[in-house]
């Protein structure tokens, strides 16, 4: 049970002209939580958004909120709040017109609207702006006026599909942070869409990562980097070290010696270690090779050791001086370390 707000989705299966986009997605975001979804161009997170907000229906599996179906439930009758990248704002409205816009189709009017559409154009730091028209905004206030006009119903659930993805990052980046404390301060269930993983772990409490139409990892964003369910996932996030091996308990040994992980298992694996977490030291988990590459790249020098058949990158920092073809012992710290169960 997710609580009165909480989502649930269960089972969704939704194809296009015989091409599956979603292949059964379950997923269930308590109430109050900023869950990210988060998935490549045409992983299904928009089909998946559409179907939550009633305005596409799945071929198989349901919505719930609060523990109950929303199958038949049209749109507007949800209690969702939506925004999309593109904000949608009638030109021919004042801001405060097209926030009050849902309220009035509901029959509100008078003083009491004109309070409400006040009251959440100061939560969206545009107070004074409700006699203004569209066109004078500039992007990032727009957007808000579209966030302002999806909370003025005080919906349930808040769904945002990429809403912050035309404007440039600086502006990004305050929106989001913005975004976080207006939805700490209003406590509402959000699923905020993106294919961004900076955006992903920085408005996210838990992220989904939707890969070709299946949840191919969720949880907590320090998860997919140090405990990543299969290669893709560890790939996605940029993992590069992918070591074949055979682990007993906390032991997997390779090609380039036995390795101590935080994590036990038996049989065949893929060991992992992160490319920033490796250390220039000769202790526990050392690999001794050669270097066959070292590139500067801005905020790290991304150095590749050749072991035996295996590459293992690590990102040293930026200046260290290390050149191609200098033997190189590094160490892979056995809390960096995991294991993905192979096949
Ligand atoms: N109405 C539709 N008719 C046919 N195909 C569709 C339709 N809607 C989506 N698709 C296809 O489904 C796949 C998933 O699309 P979707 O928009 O859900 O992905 P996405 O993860 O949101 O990607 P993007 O970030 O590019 O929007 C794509 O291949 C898309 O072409």
């Amino acid at each position: 049970m997710a609580g009165m707000n909480g989502l649930s989705v269960r089972g969704l299966c939704k194809g296009y002209a015989g091409r599956a986009v979603l292949r059964g997605v379950s997923l269930d975001v308590p109430a109050g939580e900023r869950f990210a979804l988060l998935g490549p161009s045409g992983s299904g997170k928009t089909t998946l958004l559409r179907i939550v907000a009633g305005l596409d229906h799945p071929d198989a599996g349901e919505v719930q909120i609060g523990g109950v179906s929303l199958a038949g439930v049209p749109a507007e009758r949800r209690g969702l709040g939506v925004v999309f990248q593109d904000p949608l704002l009638f030109p021919h409205l004042t801001v405060g017109e097209n926030v009050g816009f849902s309220l009035r189709l509901r029959g509100e009017r008078g003083r009491a609207l004109r309070a409400r559409v006040e009251e959440v154009l100061e939560q969206v730091g545009l107070s004074g702006y409700a006699a203004r028209r569209p066109h004078g905004l500039s992007g990032g206030q727009a957007q808000r006026v579209a966030l302002a006009r999806a909370l003025v119903t005080r919906p349930r659930v808040l769904l945002l599909d990429e809403p912050f993805s035309a404007l440039d990052t600086p502006l990004r980046r305050e929106l989001r942070g913005w975004l976080t404390a207006l939805q700490e301060a209003t406590g509402t269930t959000m699923l905020f869409v993106t294919h961004d993983q900076e955006e992903a772990l920085n408005v996210g409490q838990r992220i989904g990562l939707l890969l070709d139409g299946t949840l191919a990892q969720v949880g907590e964003g320090q998860a997919f980097y140090t405990r990543p369910a299969s290669v893709t996932v560890a790939a996605f996030f940029g993992g590069v070290n992918f070591i074949p091996g055979e682990q007993r308990g906390g032991e997997v040994r390779t090609e380039l010696g036995v390795f101590r992980v935080p994590v036990r298992r038996e049989g065949r694996v893929t060991l992992t270690v992160r490319p920033e977490a490796l250390r220039l030291a000769d202790e526990e988990n050392a690999v001794r090779g050669e270097v066959v590459a070292s590139e500067f790249a801005g905020t790290h020098r991304r150095v590749t050791l050749r072991a035996g058949l295996q590459r293992l990158v690590w990102h040293a920092p930026p200046h260290e001086a290390v050149t191609v073809g200098q033997p190189l012992t590094l160490a892979c710290p056995a809390s960096a370390c995991w294991t993905i169960p192979a096949g």
